[in-house]
């Protein structure tokens, strides 16, 4: 029967990847654990162009721009894969592969060309003088944390054209989501106190960040971590300048966010049928029903909903996910009313060799300004993914303070890319996030210190030790 199918399978993705033996539903056997991890062995190799199908039958023309939402009746994905009658796995479906089929170029690649003896003498002096610039423009930011621009290009010599080609199609703006309080908890083996929560929250509030996702109104024996939400929101509820989205996974979990105060929700489907069943206990299909509940319900109370998809470049069982299927999932949360959807690489799999044809493909689907993207940091891709995002017109980030989430006992998934190392890297690209470098870093130093480890912020870490050096020599 599919259900008990369902229920066996149920809370396999961070056990299998974590061991994180908290969340295991006690139904499955310890047989399918070896059996996940043979098969993520095959996930060791990172994922790219050549792993995956590319992109012959999506429109290029307009894909970057916002405007290219429209509706692909030619996009050939309709619910074949989920029925899964064309497909022997996930990784070999004959209808993406026709889709996708024939392998060329993409044309947002930078074309190599022969430089003139101007752009080459320039480029020298970039690498033997910019090294200092960058090092003495990281010290000056390093005492106050304040967001600065690096002037390491920033000579009278024609560089400004060569940041100009770096930086286009950068947002000069991107709103960063922190999950940390969620995403990063909800992975903690001890469970953390409530105040600790609450204070962590106000304290990332206080720096500045725009959205700060709360807690999960989820089942309590799946996620014990997050039993306290209702106390949660209660405490932070009457806080000011951030919106608190909490995760519901269905009706009851709404109405429980609803009755606690939140004012804004997050629904959770995913691109792999497994995860599916082993996150939320039903396929995709089952999931997009319990959504369209919830969605309707939010929109009589007039509470905003955003998506969420998991494994949009690869699943802890399945393997490579095509891009057409992350497509789909997003397109029929767009089309139930979620303002905002976040693909998430749950298992912090992807390179931007993967991720570039997967956002090509949703971008075909839904308007670019919709999207953020959600990186894990497993494989240390996260900064490079979310850089080729940006570079591809998103300019909503998921992140986590001190890079929390995950266990860093255990082989597998590690937690989301740390907000200090994003907000670190877009003050140097002069992007603005409006976040208080600073404060963040006293935030992620304050759970860290609780956790009892280290700050898993390299930025955090590296400009902590900054303030140490320039301390000692007072
Ligand atoms: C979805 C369910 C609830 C289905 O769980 P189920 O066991 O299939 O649900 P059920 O309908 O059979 O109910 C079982 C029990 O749970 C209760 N229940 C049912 N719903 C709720 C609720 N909302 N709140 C509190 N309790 C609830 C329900 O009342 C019942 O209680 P009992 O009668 O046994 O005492 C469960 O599987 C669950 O809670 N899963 C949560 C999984 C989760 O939080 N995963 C982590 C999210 S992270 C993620 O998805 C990825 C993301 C978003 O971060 C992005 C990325 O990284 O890619």
């Amino acid at each position: 029967m599919q259900w008990n199918g369902a229920r066996r399978a149920h809370s396999l993705w961070c056990k299998s990847l974590t061991n994180n033996t908290h969340l295991h539903h006690p139904s499955i056997p310890v047989s399918h654990f070896v059996t996940t991890t043979t098969i993520m062995s095959s996930l060791e190799e990172p994922l790219g162009f050549d792993k995956l199908p590319s992109m012959s039958t999506i429109d290029r023309i307009q894909r970057f721009s916002s405007g290219a939402c429209r509706p692909r009746d030619d996009f050939g994905m309709g619910h074949r894969w989920i029925d899964g009658r064309d497909c022997t796995t996930s990784n070999s479906c004959i209808d993406d592969d026709r889709s996708f089929g024939g392998k060329e170029s993409f044309p947002w690649r930078r074309h190599t060309r022969k430089l003139s003896e101007g752009e080459l003498h320039l480029l020298q002096n970039i690498s033997i003088s910019g090294r200092t610039s960058t090092v003495s423009a990281t010290l000056r930011e390093s005492k106050s944390f304040k967001g600065h621009k690096y002037s390491t290009f920033s000579n009278d010599n024609g560089t400004p054209h060569i940041t100009h080609k770096i930086s286009k199609g950068i947002p000069k703006f991107v709103k960063i989501v922190e999950v940390g309080p969620r995403d990063g908890l909800q992975n903690e083996k001890n469970i953390v106190p409530t105040s600790v929560k609450v204070e962590l929250i106000q304290r990332l509030v206080s720096s500045g960040l725009p959205v700060v996702e709360a807690t999960s109104f989820v089942s309590p024996k799946w996620v014990p971590q997050l039993a306290d939400a209702k106390d949660v929101m209660d405490a932070v509820n009457s806080l000011d300048g951030a919106r608190l989205p909490v995760l519901t996974p269905n009706l009851k979990g709404f109405e429980a966010a609803v009755s606690a105060g939140a004012k804004e929700v997050a629904i959770f489907a995913s691109a792999s049928e497994s995860f599916s069943l082993s996150n939320i206990n039903c396929t995709i299909e089952e999931s997009l029903l319990r959504y369209r509940a919830v969605t309707a319900a939010a929109k009589e109370h007039g509470v905003p909903v955003r998506g969420y998809v998991s494994c949009v470049v690869g699943c802890p069982v399945e393997g490579a996910v095509p891009p057409s299927k992350v497509a789909y999932v997003v397109k029929e949360l767009y089309d139930m009313g979620c303002f905002e959807i976040s693909l998430g690489d749950t298992i912090g799999i992807g390179t931007p060799g993967s991720v570039v044809p997967m956002l090509e493909a949703v971008m075909a689907v839904v308007p670019a300004d919709i999207l953020a993207v959600h990186f894990h940091d497993t494989y240390g891709q996260a900064l490079a993914n979310i850089l080729m995002s940006l570079q591809m017109g998103i300019s909503i980030v998921d992140s986590s303070i001190a890079g929390l989430g995950g266990c860093p006992y255990a082989k597998g998934a590690s937690g989301n890319v740390a907000t200090e190392d994003v907000v670190y890297m877009l003050n140097g690209l002069g992007v603005q996030t409006n976040v208080d470098l600073g404060k963040l870093i006293a935030a992620g130093d304050f759970i860290s210190k609780h956790l009892g480890r280290p700050n898993g912020s390299k930025a955090a870490v590296a400009l902590n030790r900054r303030i140490t050096a320039d301390a000692s020599k007072i």
